[in-house]
C-alpha cells in the first residue's frame, strides 16, 4: 500500500545556521523521492516550533470567532486586497479543477501576502504579530527546501533565485489560515465538502493540520489515502510549477478534506494553516527540460486565472503588493 514517507530533514532544518551543500543534496534527494510516488511528505525536525504553530491556531480561533461583521470588514478582495478574509463559500477549491464545479467549501480563511500588509488590529491585534512571527519561519524554511530541490533535480539555483519575495512586495507567496467550522445540525447549509478535491497552484505548499484530520490525497490509481496529522511534522506538497517544471515526473497531486459523515467528527471544527510557496511576480515557469507537452507559464496571468476561478468576489485590481 502506498504511503506518504516521512523525511527527517534535521540537517537542513531551521535548528542548523548553515546546511552544507551535502546536506542539501541528500535531504533533497530524499523529499524528491518521496514527491515522485506521492506528491506529498511530511517532514520532522523541520525547526518551527510547536510553541510557534499551537499559539498561531489559537489567535486563529479567537479570529474565527468574531462575528461575521467583524470579519467581514476585511474581507479578501471585497474590502481589502490579497490579504484579508475569505468567509465560507467565498472560495470553492474545486471550481479550479473544473471536476465538479458548482461545489461549495465549507470553510473560511484569513490570508497573508506581505508582512507589513494592514491585519484586523482593532479587532484581533495579536492576529497580525503572530502571523508575521510564524510566516517569516515559514519564508526561512521554504528557502531551504527550495535549494535542497534545486540542488536534487540539478535546477541550479532556479528555484531560489525565483522565490526571493515571499511575503514582500513582488512576491506572490502567502499564509493561510483555514478554519473548517463544527458541521452539525443545519450549520453546513448548502456547502458539500470541506475543501473540494484540487491541485495547489504553488511551487511547493506547507500544511500545519491542528489534530483534527480530514485530508484525503489521490493515488495514481484513482485511490484516495488519509493524510492523517503526525504531530511535530509538517506536511508538504507539489503545486503546479513543480509539475511543469519537471515535465510531469513530479506531479501536483489532487487532495481534498471532506466533511464527515457521522457523529461526532461532523460537530468537530477543524483547523489547518498552508503556506503557498509561489513564485514571484514577473516569473515565467518552463519545463528544465524543454519538453515540448508543456508550455511555460506566466504565472501572474496563471494565477489571476485560478483566482478568477476559484474567488466569485474576485477582480484584478491592484495585484501589486
Ligand atoms: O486544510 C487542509 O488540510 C488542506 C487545505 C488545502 O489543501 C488548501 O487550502 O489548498
Ligand atoms: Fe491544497
Amino acid at each position: 500500500m502506498t504511503t506518504i514517507r516521512l523525511v527527517d530533514i534535521r540537517k537542513i532544518g531551521l535548528g542548523v545556521p548553515e546546511p552544507s551543500r551535502d546536506d542539501l543534496l541528500n535531504v533533497g534527494r530524499d523529499i524528491v523521492d518521496s514527491f515522485s510516488s506521492t506528491g506529498f511528505a511530511y517532514l520532522s525536525n523541520h525547526g518551527i516550533s510547536q510553541q510557534l504553530q499551537d499559539y498561531t491556531f489559537t489567535v486563529a480561533k479567537g479570529f474565527f470567532d468574531l462575528d461575521t461583521e467583524q470579519k467581514l470588514a476585511y474581507e479578501r478582495f471585497v474590502r481589502t486586497g490579497y490579504t484579508g478574509y475569505t468567509p465560507i463559500a467565498g472560495d470553492n477549491s474545486t471550481n479550479a479543477t473544473d471536476s465538479a464545479a458548482g461545489v461549495t467549501d465549507l470553510k473560511e480563511c484569513f490570508d497573508l501576502r506581505c508582512l507589513e500588509d494592514a491585519c484586523p488590529d482593532d479587532v484581533a491585534p495579536q492576529l497580525g504579530p503572530q502571523l508575521r512571527r510564524i510566516g517569516t519561519a515559514c519564508r526561512q524554511l521554504s528557502e531551504r527546501l527550495l535549494a535542497a530541490l534545486d540542488a536534487a533535480l540539478g535546477s541550479g539555483q532556479l528555484l531560489t533565485s525565483c522565490h526571493r519575495r515571499q511575503l514582500q512586495p513582488g512576491g506572490w507567496t502567502v499564509l493561510r489560515l483555514l478554519h473548517y467550522p463544527a458541521a452539525g445540525g443545519a450549520a453546513a447549509g448548502r456547502c458539500q465538502t470541506r475543501c473540494g478535491a484540487h491541485t495547489d497552484f504553488s511551487t511547493l505548499t506547507l500544511l500545519f493540520q491542528h489534530g483534527v484530520g480530514g485530508l484525503q490525497v489521490e493515488m495514481s490509481d484513482g485511490r484516495w489515502i488519509s493524510a492523517e496529522p503526525i504531530p511535530g511534522t509538517i506536511l508538504v506538497n507539489i503545486g503546479d510549477v513543480i509539475e511543469v517544471m519537471t515535465s510531469g515526473r513530479l506531479r501536483a497531486t489532487n487532495h481534498r478534506v471532506l466533511l464527515p459523515t457521522s457523529e461526532p467528527a461532523r460537530g468537530t471544527a477543524r483547523q489547518s494553516m498552508a503556506f503557498f510557496v509561489q513564485p514571484d511576480q514577473g516569473t515565467t515557469v518552463a519545463p528544465l527540460d524543454g519538453d515540448p507537452r508543456y508550455q511555460p507559464i506566466d504565472f501572474n496571468s496563471f494565477i489571476q486565472d485560478k483566482f478568477a476561478s476559484v474567488y466569485p468576489t474576485y477582480k484584478e485590481s491592484d495585484w501589486k503588493c
